[in-house]
């Protein structure tokens, strides 16, 4: 059963979880997310294995998240990185172990599939589990029992399956390093995690999410804004580390731009190259203010704006803009240039040396 199957399924059909749910955990209004999401919703009532694949920091691990929330299970979401565990642990850290069931093991423990009894277990890297381990976790899955090291007895559990993997499991398979019968108890559901490049499109969503996240944790923090260049910049580039190297691109921002306009340059030279800023700010060093005041819309609106529209005049777009601002802050500072200026954040000799260009003669001839 695949997810194009079920795309096509799910397409016109009601969606049985309350979808903000799952938009208050996957950040993200493009196409390709916009079905991921759908298909979580489907999926997740159900009790069906699903396995998320997807690049390195995708966030295949937010996926099991958002099914374990919008499934409605009481238990757990209990996570276990089988790339992480050193492989002789691995067995012990699943299945959990007895008093004496081997040197060290001083006290009985008990393992994360038992933990995850009611909810969901989320294998990551199952691609990386050795055979032996595979063995056991397919015995599991189809008994629905759990037997720990050391124990005779098998204890029943119920928990949904989700695992992840950056391998392709297929090829594992054709080179004997998975098991086809695992691969297909535990893929009853493929969800594919897009790559950030697929979808620039959410670069603005989410960084907005990401900055308000920090400044939940850091409520000293000061705030870097983002102008249209440098979210055009950010949309430029491939990310080979997907959504875990952007939220790394905006913790460099905060250390090394807080509080400042971040332009194109900025990312190129400092964000994803590592040169340090000026320290002055040649940009635009912002005040404690909102950085375009009162309602001025976002920048990053113009992003999704110009998706849709066709060739545009930017220049000539970007000279109305300006010639309507300076002439509105004549207006309401009624002609005095330095006041304008001051109300534009530009240098009084700046917005004369604009106002010439413009031939705007206004507060120039008195
Ligand atoms: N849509 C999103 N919105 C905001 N943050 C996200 C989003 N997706 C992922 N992240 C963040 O990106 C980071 C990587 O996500 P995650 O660990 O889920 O990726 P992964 O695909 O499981 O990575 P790996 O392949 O290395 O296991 C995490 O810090 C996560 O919180």
């Amino acid at each position: 059963m695949t997810s194009e199957w079920l795309a096509r399924d799910v397409a016109a059909r009601p969606l049985p979880v309350a979808p903000e749910t799952i938009d208050r955990i996957i950040v993200g209004d493009s196409a390709p997310i916009r079905q991921l999401k759908r298909l979580i919703a489907a999926v997740a009532v159900s009790d069906a294995a699903v396995v998320v694949t997807g690049p390195t920091g995708a966030g295949k691990e937010l996926v099991a998240e958002a099914l374990h929330r919008a499934s409605g299970r009481s238990g757990p979401l209990v996570a276990v990185n089988c790339a992480a565990i050193p492989a002789e642990l691995l067995e012990s850290e699943l299945f959990g172990h007895e008093k004496g069931a081997f040197t060290g093991a001083d006290r009985a423990r008990i393992g994360r599939i038992e933990q995850a009894n009611g909810g969901t277990l989320f294998l990551d890297e199952i691609g990386d589990m050795p055979p032996a381990l595979q063995a056991k976790l397919l015995r599991v899955l189809e008994t629905r029992r759990v037997q720990r090291l050391g124990s005779n007895c098998d204890t029943p559990v119920d928990f949904r399956l989700v695992t992840a993997t950056h391998r392709d499991l297929c090829q594992a398979i054709e080179r004997g390093d998975f098991r086809s019968d695992l691969y297909y108890r535990i893929n009853v559901f493929t969800l594919c995690v897009p790559s950030l490049a697929e979808r620039t499109c959410d670069i603005p969503m989410i960084l907005a999410r990401m900055i308000s996240d920090h400044l939940c944790q850091n409520p000293a923090a000061d705030a870097p804004h983002f102008d249209l260049s440098a979210i055009r910049a950010l949309a430029a580039h491939s990310w080979p580390g997907n959504i875990r190297e952007l939220k790394n691109v905006l913790q460099r921002a905060f250390v090394m731009l807080p509080g400042r306009m971040v332009t194109a340059r900025h990312v190129r030279d400092n964000l994803l190259g590592m040169a340090m800023p000026d320290p002055e700010g040649d940009d635009y060093a912002l005040p404690e203010a909102a950085p375009l005041g009162g309602d001025m819309p976002d920048p990053s609106a113009f992003h999704e704006a110009l998706g849709k529209l066709g060739d545009i005049d930017l220049r000539g777009y970007i000279r109305d803009i300006e010639v309507a601002m300076i002439e509105a802050a004549l207006d309401k500072r009624c002609g005095n240039v330095a006041q304008a200026a001051d109300m534009l954040r530009l240098r009084r000799t700046t917005l004369i040396e604009k106002m010439k260009k413009f031939g705007i003669r206004r507060g120039l001839d008195a």
